[in-house]
Protein backbone atom coordinates (compact mmCIF):
# COMPACT_ATOMS: atom_id res chain seq x y z
CA UNK A 1 0.00 0.00 0.00
CA UNK A 2 0.81 3.62 -0.47
CA UNK A 3 1.31 6.35 2.45
CA UNK A 4 0.17 9.59 2.62
CA UNK A 5 1.97 12.52 1.46
CA UNK A 6 0.34 15.52 0.90
CA UNK A 7 -2.44 16.81 2.62
CA UNK A 8 -4.42 19.67 1.01
CA UNK A 9 -7.81 21.40 1.74
CA UNK A 10 -9.72 24.34 0.14
CA UNK A 11 -12.60 26.21 0.97
CA UNK A 12 -15.60 25.63 -2.28
CA UNK A 13 -19.33 26.27 -2.55
CA UNK A 14 -22.08 23.27 -1.72
CA UNK A 15 -25.61 23.52 -2.99
CA UNK A 16 -27.18 26.62 -0.80
CA UNK A 17 -23.96 28.23 -2.53
CA UNK A 18 -22.18 28.27 0.70
CA UNK A 19 -18.81 27.67 1.50
CA UNK A 20 -17.62 24.21 2.82
CA UNK A 21 -14.63 22.07 2.87
CA UNK A 22 -12.83 20.10 0.17
CA UNK A 23 -9.02 17.82 1.22
CA UNK A 24 -6.97 16.43 -1.51
CA UNK A 25 -5.20 13.46 -0.15
CA UNK A 26 -2.09 12.40 -2.37
CA UNK A 27 0.04 9.22 -1.73
CA UNK A 28 3.67 8.07 -2.17
CA UNK A 29 2.87 6.04 -5.52
CA UNK A 30 1.02 9.15 -7.29
CA UNK A 31 -2.80 8.72 -6.08
CA UNK A 32 -4.72 11.52 -5.18
CA UNK A 33 -8.13 10.72 -3.31
CA UNK A 34 -10.76 13.60 -2.85
CA UNK A 35 -13.80 14.63 -0.57
CA UNK A 36 -16.23 17.17 0.05
CA UNK A 37 -18.44 17.83 3.41
CA UNK A 38 -21.22 18.25 3.32
CA UNK A 39 -23.41 20.26 5.64
CA UNK A 40 -27.36 20.30 7.23
CA UNK A 41 -29.79 22.73 8.23
CA UNK A 42 -31.75 21.37 10.43
CA UNK A 43 -29.07 20.03 13.02
CA UNK A 44 -29.21 17.84 15.55
CA UNK A 45 -28.18 19.25 18.88
CA UNK A 46 -25.15 16.16 19.64
CA UNK A 47 -24.04 16.69 15.94
CA UNK A 48 -19.86 16.65 15.70
CA UNK A 49 -19.38 20.39 15.38
CA UNK A 50 -18.64 22.15 12.02
CA UNK A 51 -15.54 24.96 12.13
CA UNK A 52 -16.98 28.06 11.02
CA UNK A 53 -14.72 31.14 10.90
CA UNK A 54 -16.22 34.34 12.69
CA UNK A 55 -15.20 37.25 9.80
CA UNK A 56 -18.11 38.49 8.96
CA UNK A 57 -16.50 39.73 5.64
CA UNK A 58 -16.12 36.10 4.61
CA UNK A 59 -19.49 35.01 3.99
CA UNK A 60 -20.83 37.12 7.17
CA UNK A 61 -19.10 35.23 9.09
CA UNK A 62 -19.97 31.49 7.70
CA UNK A 63 -16.59 30.69 5.85
CA UNK A 64 -14.63 27.72 5.86
CA UNK A 65 -10.84 29.31 6.04
CA UNK A 66 -10.11 28.51 9.47
CA UNK A 67 -11.34 24.32 9.15
CA UNK A 68 -9.06 24.93 5.81
CA UNK A 69 -6.02 26.12 8.07
CA UNK A 70 -6.64 23.33 10.69
CA UNK A 71 -6.33 20.55 7.99
CA UNK A 72 -2.87 22.20 7.30
CA UNK A 73 -1.60 23.15 10.19
CA UNK A 74 -3.19 20.60 12.80
CA UNK A 75 -3.96 17.74 10.89
CA UNK A 76 -0.86 17.06 8.22
CA UNK A 77 1.90 16.92 10.77
CA UNK A 78 0.37 14.47 12.05
CA UNK A 79 -1.25 12.07 9.50
CA UNK A 80 1.62 12.13 6.82
CA UNK A 81 3.23 8.96 6.66
CA UNK A 82 0.35 7.02 8.09
CA UNK A 83 -0.34 4.14 5.17
CA UNK A 84 -3.86 5.29 3.23
CA UNK A 85 -5.31 1.88 4.48
CA UNK A 86 -5.23 2.41 7.96
CA UNK A 87 -8.15 4.32 7.71
CA UNK A 88 -8.94 3.71 11.77
CA UNK A 89 -5.27 4.64 12.53
CA UNK A 90 -6.01 7.59 10.81
CA UNK A 91 -9.35 8.68 11.98
CA UNK A 92 -8.12 7.66 15.79
CA UNK A 93 -5.40 10.29 15.31
CA UNK A 94 -7.28 13.30 14.36
CA UNK A 95 -9.77 12.00 17.22
CA UNK A 96 -7.57 12.03 19.47
CA UNK A 97 -5.68 15.63 17.66
CA UNK A 98 -8.85 17.24 18.47
CA UNK A 99 -9.42 16.06 21.76
CA UNK A 100 -13.34 16.97 22.03
CA UNK A 101 -16.19 15.02 22.23
CA UNK A 102 -18.02 16.87 19.28
CA UNK A 103 -14.91 17.38 17.42
CA UNK A 104 -15.66 21.22 17.73
CA UNK A 105 -12.09 21.95 18.27
CA UNK A 106 -10.14 20.82 14.57
CA UNK A 107 -13.63 21.06 13.19
CA UNK A 108 -15.81 18.42 12.23
CA UNK A 109 -15.61 19.48 8.28
CA UNK A 110 -11.71 19.33 8.49
CA UNK A 111 -11.44 15.55 9.99
CA UNK A 112 -14.28 14.37 7.80
CA UNK A 113 -12.65 15.69 4.50
CA UNK A 114 -9.67 14.17 5.28
CA UNK A 115 -11.31 11.11 6.46
CA UNK A 116 -13.33 10.52 3.50
CA UNK A 117 -10.28 11.62 1.32
CA UNK A 118 -8.13 9.55 2.92
CA UNK A 119 -10.16 6.42 1.89
CA UNK A 120 -10.59 7.87 -1.65
CA UNK A 121 -6.89 7.91 -2.38
CA UNK A 122 -6.15 4.34 -0.66
CA UNK A 123 -9.27 2.74 -3.09
CA UNK A 124 -7.97 4.40 -5.89
CA UNK A 125 -3.88 2.92 -4.98
CA UNK A 126 -5.35 -0.37 -4.65
CA UNK A 127 -7.21 0.34 -8.27
CA UNK A 128 -10.75 -0.91 -6.96
CA UNK A 129 -13.97 1.32 -6.79
CA UNK A 130 -15.00 2.90 -3.57
CA UNK A 131 -17.84 0.59 -2.49
CA UNK A 132 -15.52 -2.42 -3.21
CA UNK A 133 -12.71 -0.79 -1.22
CA UNK A 134 -14.86 0.18 1.77
CA UNK A 135 -17.34 -3.10 1.50
CA UNK A 136 -15.30 -5.90 0.27
CA UNK A 137 -16.44 -8.61 -1.98
CA UNK A 138 -19.85 -9.10 0.16
CA UNK A 139 -21.07 -5.37 -0.96
CA UNK A 140 -23.63 -5.98 -3.37
CA UNK A 141 -27.08 -4.48 -2.25
CA UNK A 142 -28.44 -1.65 -4.14
CA UNK A 143 -30.32 0.85 -1.71
CA UNK A 144 -33.97 1.47 -2.25
CA UNK A 145 -34.14 5.60 -3.36
CA UNK A 146 -35.66 7.38 -0.49
CA UNK A 147 -36.66 10.69 -3.11
CA UNK A 148 -37.44 13.83 -1.53
CA UNK A 149 -39.71 15.36 -3.90
CA UNK A 150 -41.68 17.48 -1.78
CA UNK A 151 -40.14 20.06 0.59
CA UNK A 152 -41.60 21.92 3.32
CA UNK A 153 -40.34 22.49 7.14
CA UNK A 154 -36.65 24.13 6.91
CA UNK A 155 -35.99 23.07 3.69
CA UNK A 156 -38.81 25.11 2.22
CA UNK A 157 -40.10 29.01 2.15
CA UNK A 158 -43.38 27.09 2.64
CA UNK A 159 -46.38 27.30 5.61
CA UNK A 160 -45.65 22.59 5.32
CA UNK A 161 -44.36 21.36 8.87
CA UNK A 162 -42.93 18.59 7.83
CA UNK A 163 -39.62 18.29 6.46
CA UNK A 164 -38.87 15.89 3.82
CA UNK A 165 -41.98 13.50 1.85
CA UNK A 166 -40.56 11.17 -0.23
CA UNK A 167 -41.33 8.20 -2.32
CA UNK A 168 -39.65 4.79 -2.32
CA UNK A 169 -40.25 2.67 -5.34
CA UNK A 170 -39.83 -0.88 -3.46
CA UNK A 171 -41.32 -2.83 -6.78
CA UNK A 172 -38.49 -1.95 -9.30
CA UNK A 173 -37.32 -4.48 -9.96
CA UNK A 174 -33.66 -2.72 -10.42
CA UNK A 175 -32.10 0.74 -8.94
CA UNK A 176 -32.04 2.25 -12.64
CA UNK A 177 -35.71 1.26 -12.65
CA UNK A 178 -36.62 2.85 -9.58
CA UNK A 179 -34.73 6.18 -10.51
CA UNK A 180 -36.60 5.86 -13.34
CA UNK A 181 -39.93 5.71 -11.92
CA UNK A 182 -39.02 8.44 -9.06
CA UNK A 183 -37.87 10.35 -11.84
CA UNK A 184 -41.61 10.02 -13.77
CA UNK A 185 -43.24 10.63 -10.56
CA UNK A 186 -41.42 14.02 -10.21
CA UNK A 187 -42.65 15.15 -13.61
CA UNK A 188 -45.72 13.81 -12.41
CA UNK A 189 -46.04 16.18 -9.50
CA UNK A 190 -44.36 18.91 -10.90
CA UNK A 191 -48.01 18.86 -13.68
CA UNK A 192 -50.50 17.88 -10.58
CA UNK A 193 -49.12 20.94 -8.79
CA UNK A 194 -48.98 23.30 -11.76
CA UNK A 195 -52.86 22.03 -12.99
CA UNK A 196 -54.08 23.52 -9.39
CA UNK A 197 -51.99 26.47 -9.83
CA UNK A 198 -49.81 25.84 -6.83
CA UNK A 199 -46.28 26.82 -7.02
CA UNK A 200 -43.87 24.43 -8.73
CA UNK A 201 -40.79 26.03 -7.13
CA UNK A 202 -37.99 24.03 -5.44
CA UNK A 203 -36.56 23.47 -1.25
CA UNK A 204 -33.39 22.94 -0.98
CA UNK A 205 -33.24 18.97 -2.13
CA UNK A 206 -34.57 19.87 -5.43
CA UNK A 207 -38.33 18.25 -4.38
CA UNK A 208 -41.28 20.82 -4.99
CA UNK A 209 -42.10 23.38 -2.23
CA UNK A 210 -46.05 24.23 -2.67
CA UNK A 211 -47.86 26.07 0.49
CA UNK A 212 -50.76 23.66 1.51
CA UNK A 213 -53.40 23.60 3.58
CA UNK A 214 -52.31 20.53 5.06
CA UNK A 215 -49.29 18.00 5.66
CA UNK A 216 -52.25 15.38 4.32
CA UNK A 217 -52.47 17.72 1.38
CA UNK A 218 -48.68 16.87 0.66
CA UNK A 219 -49.40 12.99 0.46
CA UNK A 220 -52.72 13.50 -1.40
CA UNK A 221 -50.94 15.27 -4.33
CA UNK A 222 -47.88 12.49 -4.26
CA UNK A 223 -50.44 9.85 -4.18
CA UNK A 224 -51.99 11.53 -7.01
CA UNK A 225 -48.85 11.70 -8.92
CA UNK A 226 -48.01 8.15 -8.84
CA UNK A 227 -51.06 7.30 -9.95
CA UNK A 228 -50.88 9.88 -12.88
CA UNK A 229 -47.15 8.68 -13.92
CA UNK A 230 -49.32 5.07 -13.78
CA UNK A 231 -47.75 3.41 -11.02
CA UNK A 232 -49.70 1.90 -8.16
CA UNK A 233 -49.03 3.18 -4.78
CA UNK A 234 -48.13 1.00 -2.14
CA UNK A 235 -47.30 -1.36 -4.81
CA UNK A 236 -44.97 -0.05 -6.90
CA UNK A 237 -44.05 3.09 -4.79
CA UNK A 238 -44.74 3.29 -1.60
CA UNK A 239 -44.42 6.66 1.10
CA UNK A 240 -41.91 8.00 3.51
CA UNK A 241 -41.39 11.06 5.70
CA UNK A 242 -39.30 12.95 7.68
CA UNK A 243 -40.92 15.05 10.00
CA UNK A 244 -37.64 16.97 11.40
CA UNK A 245 -39.90 17.23 14.48
CA UNK A 246 -37.35 18.79 16.64
CA UNK A 247 -37.55 22.11 14.47
CA UNK A 248 -41.61 22.65 15.46
CA UNK A 249 -41.01 21.00 19.01
CA UNK A 250 -40.68 23.49 21.77
CA UNK A 251 -40.40 22.94 25.69
CA UNK A 252 -42.02 19.53 24.37
CA UNK A 253 -44.71 21.25 22.74
CA UNK A 254 -44.96 20.21 18.52
CA UNK A 255 -46.30 23.57 17.14
CA UNK A 256 -48.14 21.97 14.01
CA UNK A 257 -50.52 22.78 11.57
CA UNK A 258 -51.51 25.89 13.12
CA UNK A 259 -51.95 23.91 16.61
CA UNK A 260 -50.48 22.59 19.48
CA UNK A 261 -49.90 19.04 20.36
CA UNK A 262 -48.04 16.75 22.74
CA UNK A 263 -46.14 13.50 21.70
CA UNK A 264 -48.99 11.62 22.52
CA UNK A 265 -50.95 13.40 20.21
CA UNK A 266 -48.46 13.39 17.46
CA UNK A 267 -47.99 9.58 17.57
CA UNK A 268 -51.50 9.27 17.32
CA UNK A 269 -51.36 11.41 14.34
CA UNK A 270 -48.62 9.57 13.03
CA UNK A 271 -51.10 6.19 14.00
CA UNK A 272 -53.76 7.51 11.58
CA UNK A 273 -51.37 8.45 8.19
CA UNK A 274 -50.26 5.08 8.77
CA UNK A 275 -53.33 3.28 8.63
CA UNK A 276 -54.78 5.61 5.66
CA UNK A 277 -51.41 5.85 3.54
CA UNK A 278 -49.19 3.25 2.04
CA UNK A 279 -46.16 4.93 4.63
CA UNK A 280 -43.17 2.53 4.96
CA UNK A 281 -40.63 4.75 7.10
CA UNK A 282 -41.36 7.82 9.48
CA UNK A 283 -37.73 9.99 10.45
CA UNK A 284 -37.86 11.68 13.17
CA UNK A 285 -41.25 11.83 14.12
CA UNK A 286 -40.64 13.35 18.00
CA UNK A 287 -37.97 15.57 19.29
CA UNK A 288 -34.49 14.80 19.52
CA UNK A 289 -34.71 14.81 23.47
CA UNK A 290 -37.70 12.93 23.60
CA UNK A 291 -36.47 9.23 24.52
CA UNK A 292 -40.09 8.40 25.85
CA UNK A 293 -41.60 9.15 23.69
CA UNK A 294 -40.09 7.54 20.81
CA UNK A 295 -40.26 4.38 22.55
CA UNK A 296 -43.89 4.74 23.08
CA UNK A 297 -44.20 5.36 19.38
CA UNK A 298 -42.30 2.59 18.43
CA UNK A 299 -44.11 0.39 20.66
CA UNK A 300 -47.51 1.37 18.74
CA UNK A 301 -46.50 1.56 15.33
CA UNK A 302 -43.04 0.24 15.32
CA UNK A 303 -44.50 -3.31 13.74
CA UNK A 304 -46.26 -1.31 10.87
CA UNK A 305 -43.65 1.29 9.63
CA UNK A 306 -40.23 1.83 9.85
CA UNK A 307 -39.27 4.45 12.38
CA UNK A 308 -36.00 5.96 11.78
CA UNK A 309 -34.00 8.09 14.30
CA UNK A 310 -31.93 10.74 13.00
CA UNK A 311 -31.54 14.22 15.30
CA UNK A 312 -31.89 11.75 17.65
CA UNK A 313 -28.98 9.53 17.15
CA UNK A 314 -26.89 12.06 15.48
CA UNK A 315 -25.25 8.78 13.60
CA UNK A 316 -23.37 8.24 17.20
CA UNK A 317 -22.68 4.90 18.90
CA UNK A 318 -23.11 5.94 21.91
CA UNK A 319 -26.65 7.00 21.29
CA UNK A 320 -27.09 4.11 18.62
CA UNK A 321 -26.48 1.84 21.85
CA UNK A 322 -29.33 3.76 24.42
CA UNK A 323 -31.49 3.52 21.21
CA UNK A 324 -31.31 -0.51 20.97
CA UNK A 325 -31.21 -1.15 24.94
CA UNK A 326 -34.39 1.05 25.05
CA UNK A 327 -36.18 0.53 21.62
CA UNK A 328 -36.40 3.51 20.67
CA UNK A 329 -36.67 3.66 17.27
CA UNK A 330 -36.10 0.27 14.80
CA UNK A 331 -33.63 2.31 12.13
CA UNK A 332 -31.00 4.92 12.35
CA UNK A 333 -30.33 7.44 9.13
CA UNK A 334 -26.69 7.60 9.03
CA UNK A 335 -24.78 11.14 7.96
CA UNK A 336 -21.53 10.89 7.78
CA UNK A 337 -20.71 14.38 8.87
CA UNK A 338 -23.01 13.93 11.31
CA UNK A 339 -20.33 11.81 13.46
CA UNK A 340 -17.24 13.17 11.61
CA UNK A 341 -15.37 10.35 10.38
CA UNK A 342 -15.56 7.29 8.16
CA UNK A 343 -14.60 4.70 10.81
CA UNK A 344 -17.41 6.24 13.30
CA UNK A 345 -19.90 5.66 10.75
CA UNK A 346 -18.76 2.29 9.48
CA UNK A 347 -19.17 1.73 13.08
CA UNK A 348 -22.37 3.34 13.70
CA UNK A 349 -23.88 0.87 10.57
CA UNK A 350 -22.20 -2.15 12.38
CA UNK A 351 -24.03 -1.65 15.23
CA UNK A 352 -27.13 -0.83 13.97
CA UNK A 353 -27.17 -3.93 11.39
CA UNK A 354 -25.80 -6.28 14.49
CA UNK A 355 -29.24 -5.24 16.82
CA UNK A 356 -31.64 -5.66 14.06
CA UNK A 357 -31.92 -1.60 13.39
CA UNK A 358 -32.34 -0.57 9.35
CA UNK A 359 -29.70 2.11 8.35
CA UNK A 360 -30.83 4.74 5.58
CA UNK A 361 -27.67 6.61 4.47
CA UNK A 362 -28.56 10.21 4.22
CA UNK A 363 -26.91 13.24 2.26
CA UNK A 364 -27.41 16.84 4.12
CA UNK A 365 -29.70 19.57 3.32
CA UNK A 366 -26.19 21.82 1.75
CA UNK A 367 -24.38 19.00 -0.79
CA UNK A 368 -22.07 18.84 -3.08
CA UNK A 369 -21.38 16.61 -6.45
CA UNK A 370 -19.39 14.54 -3.98
CA UNK A 371 -20.78 10.65 -4.10
CA UNK A 372 -19.59 9.21 -1.91
CA UNK A 373 -21.92 8.08 0.69
CA UNK A 374 -23.61 6.53 -3.04
CA UNK A 375 -20.72 4.00 -2.67
CA UNK A 376 -21.26 3.88 1.58
CA UNK A 377 -24.70 2.63 0.81
CA UNK A 378 -23.36 -0.27 -1.05
CA UNK A 379 -20.51 -1.30 0.62
CA UNK A 380 -22.63 -1.73 3.36
CA UNK A 381 -25.34 -3.58 2.48
CA UNK A 382 -28.00 -1.01 3.92
CA UNK A 383 -30.36 -1.77 1.54
CA UNK A 384 -31.86 2.29 1.41
CA UNK A 385 -30.63 6.09 0.78
CA UNK A 386 -31.92 9.56 0.96
CA UNK A 387 -30.58 12.06 -1.29
CA UNK A 388 -33.39 14.27 -2.54
CA UNK A 389 -35.46 14.51 -5.40
CA UNK A 390 -34.42 13.14 -8.49
CA UNK A 391 -33.50 16.30 -10.15
CA UNK A 392 -30.66 19.17 -9.35
CA UNK A 393 -27.01 17.85 -10.14
CA UNK A 394 -25.79 17.72 -6.19
CA UNK A 395 -28.70 15.01 -5.56
CA UNK A 396 -28.19 13.52 -9.15
CA UNK A 397 -25.10 12.96 -8.88
CA UNK A 398 -25.18 10.50 -6.57
CA UNK A 399 -28.39 8.78 -8.36
CA UNK A 400 -26.49 8.28 -10.98
CA UNK A 401 -23.40 6.89 -9.32
CA UNK A 402 -25.60 4.47 -7.75
CA UNK A 403 -26.90 3.36 -11.38
CA UNK A 404 -22.96 3.56 -12.72
CA UNK A 405 -22.19 0.69 -9.03
CA UNK A 406 -25.43 -1.34 -10.57
CA UNK A 407 -23.83 -1.70 -14.20
CA UNK A 408 -20.63 -2.59 -12.58
CA UNK A 409 -22.08 -5.57 -10.37
CA UNK A 410 -23.39 -6.68 -13.38
CA UNK A 411 -25.75 -9.94 -11.95
CA UNK A 412 -24.05 -9.69 -8.85
CA UNK A 413 -26.17 -6.80 -8.01
CA UNK A 414 -29.23 -7.35 -6.10
CA UNK A 415 -32.20 -4.09 -5.70
CA UNK A 416 -33.36 -3.84 -2.17
CA UNK A 417 -36.83 -3.39 -3.05
CA UNK A 418 -39.21 -3.92 -0.94
CA UNK A 419 -37.05 -6.45 1.21
CA UNK A 420 -35.95 -3.15 2.56
CA UNK A 421 -39.02 -2.40 4.75
CA UNK A 422 -39.74 -6.02 6.36
CA UNK A 423 -42.29 -4.54 9.13
CA UNK A 424 -44.39 -3.16 6.04
CA UNK A 425 -47.55 -4.73 5.44
CA UNK A 426 -48.62 -3.21 2.35
C1 LIG B 1 -31.10 15.70 5.40
C2 LIG B 1 -31.67 16.30 6.44
O1 LIG B 1 -31.59 17.64 6.61
P1 LIG B 1 -30.34 18.46 7.15
O2 LIG B 1 -29.17 18.07 6.31
O3 LIG B 1 -30.77 19.89 6.98
O4 LIG B 1 -30.16 18.06 8.58
C3 LIG B 1 -32.44 15.55 7.45
O5 LIG B 1 -32.96 16.14 8.40
O6 LIG B 1 -32.56 14.33 7.36
MG1 LIG C 1 -33.81 14.13 9.16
Amino acid sequence: MATIDALLAREILDSRGNPTVEVEVALDDGTVGRAAVPSGASTGQFEAVERRDGDPKRYGGKGVQDAVDAVAEELAPHVLGYDASEQRLVDQEMIAIDGTDNKGRVGANAILGVSLAVARAAAESADLPLFRYVGGPNAHLLPVPMMNILNGGAHADSNVDIQEFMIAPIGAASFREAVRWGAEVYHALKKVLHDRGLSTGLGDEGGFAPDLESNRAALDLILEAITAAGYTPGKDIALAMDAAASEFCENGTYHFEGGEKTAAEMTAYYADLVASYPLVSIEDPLDEADWEGYAALTRELGDKVQIVGDDIFVTNPVKIQRAIDTAAANAVLIKVNQIGTLTETLDAVSLAQGSGFRCMMSHRSGETEDTTIADLAVATNCGQIKTGAPARSDRVAKYNQLIRIEEELDDAAVYAGAGAFPRFKG
